[in-house]
């Protein structure tokens, strides 16, 4: 039944990404506790969120590889093996086979199998080098970004594990892991100099998980998306785990919208953005929020627009999106780039044909509106 297809796959992957989400929770309550050895560092590329990509790719890998078999599996992730087999990366390797161990052994709870005895080095190396594929127009490809929004991870506040698939070049299946999404909307925004200010009390921010976290997912042309919150330490999932239908925000007023961009600058330019949302008739402040979170906050109905301009020469890359893509269309709401088209991801590991920005909107008169925008400024804008 067609109703079927990819029903298996989209449980999978969501019990998948929900054991992800679990390892990173537990590194991150690590890091932020009072007594933690870790020294926090604010660089995006710490050895902790260095092990903490790897530890994610690798699990993530096992896991589908084990339950569809290694000859069906074909993932295009982030991270590469050449970092991690490196002469002298021996503790990187240790503390991730070690954390890739921890994370799996949990895996039964979540309805999965467990591997039958702890993995070796040499296993979890395999793990993260069969993430190697680079997708494109034919055949059936996973699509992992394993910590969305490092900054975010290492800040103690928004990031996502995403996983996609891809089959002939169309992204099918789409699931977001958001730890920290919290309840309320507002708690979304980030503020670095509050979070600074509160750093070194703010254990809260990141122990308190009661209260965040959730999986976002949906399967393409299904017409719905679906939400389920992340379970405590050592529960059993029992599936479907509360899930809840979501559905995008019916705001199509621009004085009443809600845009969301990227927090750092260097990845979106914020005074492009500000420009279009001004000649849109947008009046409030944009919420600045890590990872692909963003596209999950326009999903939930907690923001009506997502834009991201990067600067010209980047190349966008399809794990960064993906999975976004997919939740938010069946939410309701609509995505494209800047000139109207669909985001392309039948050309490998980039959106090769991208034309300026993406725009992710909860519905076609915001989105109308703000390609319209861009279309009146574009020349004028320096980009
Ligand atoms: N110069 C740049 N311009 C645009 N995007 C960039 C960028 N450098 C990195 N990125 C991407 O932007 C993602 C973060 O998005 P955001 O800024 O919305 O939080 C990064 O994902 P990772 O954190 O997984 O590396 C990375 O892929
Ligand atoms: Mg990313």
């Amino acid at each position: 039944m067609e109703n079927d297809r990819y029903a298996k796959e989209l449980e999978v992957a969501v019990r998948v990404v929900h054991v992800a989400c679990a390892l990173c929770r537990r590194v991150q309550e690590k890091l932020f506790s009072n007594d933690s050895d870790h020294v926090l560092s604010k660089d995006d590329d710490s050895p902790v969120t260095v092990a903490e990509d790897f530890s994610v790719q690798a699990t993530v890998s096992w896991l589908l590889s084990s339950t569809f078999g290694v000859e069906n599996v074909s993932i295009v992730a982030e991270e590469d093996i050449q970092t991690i087999s490196k002469d002298d990366s021996a503790n990187l390797l240790a503390a991730v086979v070690n954390t890739v161990n921890e994370s799996l052994a949990l895996a039964s709870n979540y309805g999965l199998q467990s591997p039958e005895s702890t993995l070796g080095n040499s296993e979890v190396l395999e793990a993260i080098r069969r993430c190697n594929s680079t997708g494109g127009l034919r055949g059936r490809h996973w699509i992992l970004d394993p910590v969305d929004g490092t900054l975010g991870f290492v800040r103690g506040d928004q990031y996502a594990v995403a996983l996609a698939l891809i089959e002939d070049g169309n992204a099918l299946l789409g699931v977001l892991g958001c730890p920290n999404y919290p309840l309320k909307a507002e708690s979304l925004n980030y503020n670095y100099q509050h979070h600074h200010e509160t750093m070194s009390e703010s254990s809260s921010l990141v122990c308190d998980t009661s209260e965040k976290g959730c999986i976002l997912y949906a399967r393409k042309g299904s017409g719905e998306a679906w939400l389920q919150p992340l379970i405590s330490r050592d529960k059993v999932l029992e599936w479907p785990n509360y899930a809840q239908l979501i559905r995008v925000s019916s705001v199509d007023d621009p004085a009443l919208a809600t845009l969301c961009e990227p927090v750092e600058r260097a990845n979106s330019n914020h005074s492009f953005t500000a420009g279009l949302a001004h000649s849109v008739g947008l009046r409030k402040q944009p919420l600045r929020v890590h990872s692909m979170v963003k596209y999950a906050a326009i999903a939930r109905g907690d923001a009506e627009i997502f834009m991201k301009f990067a600067r010209s020469g980047y190349k966008e890359k399809i794990w960064d999106h993906a999975a976004g893509v997919v939740i938010v269309e069946e939410a309701g709401g609509v995505v494209t780039d800047a000139g109207g088209r669909p985001l392309d991801f039948s050309k490998g590991m980039y959106l090769e044909c991208l034309d300026r920005g993406i725009i992710a909107c909860s519905g076609i008169t915001l989105h109308e509106k703000l390609i319209a925008a861009v279309y009146a400024s574009w020349d004028s804008s320096n980009l």
